[in-house]
């Protein structure tokens, strides 16, 4: 079974083009999983321009299903997450400037930094993943870490899929099998969407859960435009 977690990010970036609170992120992380989501994921970047570390709090209380806190594990973040003690942290090696997250870890590179992190993390009762590009050895390098899982980046796969190149799931299999044998969860992220979610997951054993932001939300506008619009209509009549 792999578990749907909502990225909500976009939400935030949305509140946050007028200052004001709508839309409700808090109410937004409550009401999808009020309709069936098994996890809330955030990722707080440095300069807040979305999910500030207020919200990373706030939605603490609401949060009943799994709640994944994604970031670079920079002092301000490791202190957020150590105080929040989310079901799980993912940690993902953004630049401060990074539009978004686009590269996985070097894990053989920062293998020490991310031993320390990560044992920092489960010592509190956190579960630690750490992203990943789909390469074997950098999944060796992850089991090295110490890490509960992996979140394996899709960036690659949703672009060259949505160029009908099928095969792009390749390493994405062979580094899901690899990490199985090593007894380490899998998870993935980045630019899944309705169109290519079920050919990934049909290619991936044992995958536990992915987070999915831009595209769902971005769905959700087009599927619920209709019945918006028509509801405005009725009012205006
Ligand atoms: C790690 C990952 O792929 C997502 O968390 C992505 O980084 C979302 O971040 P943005 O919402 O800033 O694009
Ligand atoms: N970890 C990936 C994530 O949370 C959402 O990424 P995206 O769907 O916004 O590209």
């Amino acid at each position: 079974m792999t578990k749907l977690s909502v990225n909500i990010n976009k939400i935030a970036t949305l509140r946050n083009s007028r200052g004001g609170d709508l839309p409700n992120v808090v109410q937004f992380a409550k009401d999808v999983q009020r309709f069936g989501a098994e996890g809330v994921t955030i990722h707080p970047r440095p300069d807040e321009r979305h999910i500030r570390y207020q919200d990373a709090y706030d939605l603490k209380p609401e949060i009943h299903t799994e709640y994944n806190i994604e970031g670079n594990p920079i002092d301000k973040f490791m202190d957020m997450v150590l105080e929040i003690k989310p079901t799980q942290v993912t940690l993902v090696p953004d630049s401060v400037d990074a539009i978004t997250s686009n590269a996985g870890w070097d894990t053989l590179k920062h293998k020490d930094f991310l031993v320390d992190v990560i044992q920092e993390f489960k010592s509190n009762g956190i579960r630690t993943s750490i992203f990943v590009d789909p390469v074997l050895k950098q999944i060796e390098g992850a089991k090295a870490t110490g890490t509960d899982r992996i979140e394996l980046y899709t960036e690659s796969f949703a672009h060259e899929f949505g160029l009908g190149n099928k095969k792009a799931i390749t390493p994405y299999t062979e580094c899901a099998i690899l990490a199985d044998s090593l007894d380490l969860g899998v998870n993935a992220g980045h630019d899944l969407s309705l169109d290519n979610i079920r050919f990934f997951k049909e290619n991936i054993p044992n995958l536990l859960e992915v987070s999915i932001g831009h595209a769902l939300i971005s769905e959700s506008l087009y599927l619920g435009v209709e019945n918006v619009i028509q509801m405005y209509l009725h009012k205006l009549a």
